[in-house]
């Protein structure tokens, strides 16, 4: 396109002076001698423009391939514009499987022409085999030839073209086969000269409609994405770095990662899953986000754990939090500092802070970073603050809503007898989406509905008498501890007597 637009003006003077000379020329010039000064003319202008006659003007885009020369990205714009908009003749066109796209890609025959509409003009596009000189500069000499009324000449080439080129790119985004990234840690790729990410095809077919939670919270999450992936003018408007953070907290088995291949197939985003335990420093850190593409969700699971965030926790513990949560918690963080002992990483809290959104933040679009947590209290609250991580979602136990979702996605069933009994049981115990699944899952081809919702519902019973068990000892706990403690002040009363 540039050398479009380099060459247009002295086009443009040759083009002047042609149309005024054209009918003398004609005329006066034999035949001969017209056919060797026309070929000598076309092999400086028709690589990209041509004159048919005084009101139409053609425009030549040629597909270089050779000779050094990369190929021309706004060549498979061009075609990515066309397959899409001759759809309707796509009988007549031959279809080519294009690399690295999900989709085929349909392209003109050698002679054949497409006619597009825009703002109310009329432009064709043609496919032409070149000439034998063409060959040096366009691979196969071929041609995209745009013709046009020359009176638009403005519009199509300021509009038009940028517009073809940015619906291409568009066309090119949805089309591409989605990737899921992982880091390769320091040693890994200065050793085996790969880059800082490895990336596999991403697969998982997850969905909003298959995620199991609150209908009214599933519904606000869609819009808020929406909103986000539509909103590049504003975020320039405001001078904000094109991204959102969002946190998902909650218990083991709600489906935070799940929730993540769900974002990521609705916005048809890539996925870079950073892992940070085995990031070296702050600088591979900043490296590694300023290798991420646009349109993608860069992910850290288990923030938690991935670093020592907690030592810089502001608030006290509540004096109320419930015991046997703090010992889980405990015990969670001298697994932690063992599994750190073999994998030192030196990033920093404020390392963390400058990837999610120093400055380098500004130097790709249309980002999401979403962290995950089982244990959102533990994290320091400089790192979720709204304006960071915009975004809150917590990530709940299976109640009725959820458990439907599950039933129709493993069972294909939307109602039966115990429905009810299945409602009541979730809302009194506390059971992770991951555990209704397990249970609904057949475990033998003779597992029907039936059967499976009897073993969740047995499955339940029994958390439910786990539950009062536990209720109980605590209480037990609680009476024996207050004893304890009136026969303690008893001693004291009558020491100080
Ligand atoms: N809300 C949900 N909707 C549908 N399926 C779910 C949901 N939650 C869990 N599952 C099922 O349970 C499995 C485990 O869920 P997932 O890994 O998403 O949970 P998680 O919250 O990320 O767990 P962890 O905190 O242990 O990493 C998933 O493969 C999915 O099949």
């Amino acid at each position: 396109m540039l050398e479009v637009g380099a060459i247009w003006g002295f086009t443009s003077t040759t083009m002047a002076s042609l149309m005024f000379l054209w009918p003398m020329y004609k005329q006066f010039v034999p035949y001969q001698v017209r056919h060797y000064l026309e070929k000598t003319l076309q092999k400086y202008l028709d690589k990209f423009f041509m004159i048919k006659d005084s009101n139409n003007v053609c425009i030549r885009f040629p597909e270089y391939t050779g000779k050094g020369l990369s190929r021309s990205r706004s060549y498979d714009e061009i075609r990515n514009y066309l397959s899409s908009i001759s759809t309707a003749r796509a009988k007549r066109l031959k279809a080519k499987e294009s690399e690295n796209s999900k989709s085929l890609v349909l392209c003109l025959d050698d002679n054949e022409a497409l006619k597009d509409v825009f703002q109310g003009v009329k432009v064709i596009w043609s496919s032409t085999v070149g000439t034998k000189e063409d060959r040096s500069v366009s691979n196969e000499g071929r041609y995209w030839t745009l013709s046009f009324d020359n009176k638009h000449r403005d519009m199509i080439t300021k509009t038009y073209l940028d517009h073809v080129l940015r619906e291409g790119k568009e066309i090119a985004l949805k089309n591409r086969e989605r990737k899921l990234y992982t880091n390769n840690s320091g040693s890994e790729y200065s050793s085996w000269r790969e880059g800082l990410w490895s990336n596999v095809p991403f697969n998982h077919h997850a969905s909003f409609e298959t995620l199991g939670m609150d209908l009214d919270k599933k519904e606000e999450i869609k819009k808020d994405l929406l909103k986000f992936s539509k909103e590049k003018d504003y975020y320039r408007k405001v001078a904000k770095p094109w991204k959102r953070g969002y946190l998902l907290f909650g218990p083991p088995g709600t489906g935070k990662s799940t929730m993540i291949s769900a974002m990521a197939n609705f916005l048809e985003y890539d996925v870079y899953d950073l892992e940070l335990t085995t990031v070296k420093d702050n600088s591979e850190l900043k490296k590694l986000m300023l290798d991420t593409k646009g349109k993608s969700i860069v992910v850290i699971e288990d923030i938690d754990c991935s670093l020592d965030l907690t030592r810089h926790r502001k608030k006290k513990k509540e004096e109320d939090e419930d015991e046997e949560e703090e010992e889980k918690k405990k015990e969670v963080e001298k697994l932690l500092k063992k599994e750190r002992g073999h994998k030192e990483s030196k990033v920093t809290l404020s390392g963390l802070l400058n990837a999610v959104d120093g400055l380098w933040s500004a130097c790709s679009d249309e980002k999401i970073i979403v962290f995950t947590t089982n244990f959102v209290d533990n994290l320091d609250p400089a790192l979720i603050r709204r304006g960071r991580m915009e975004y809150h979602i917590e990530m709940s136990y299976c109640r009725f809503e959820a458990f439907k979702v599950l039933a129709k996605n493993y069972l294909e069933n939307e109602s039966h007898d115990l429905y009810g009994e299945i409602g009541r049981l979730l809302e009194e115990v506390d059971v992770s989406p991951a555990d209704v699944a397990e249970n609904l899952m057949p475990k033998s081809d003779e597992d029907d509905a039936d059967i499976c919702f009897r073993r969740l519902v047995k499955s339940l019973e029994e958390e439910k008498k786990k539950k009062i068990e536990k209720e109980a000892r605590k209480n037990k706990k609680k009476a024996e501890d207050n004893v304890k403690q009136e026969k303690q002040n008893k001693v004291k009363g009558m020491v100080t007597k």
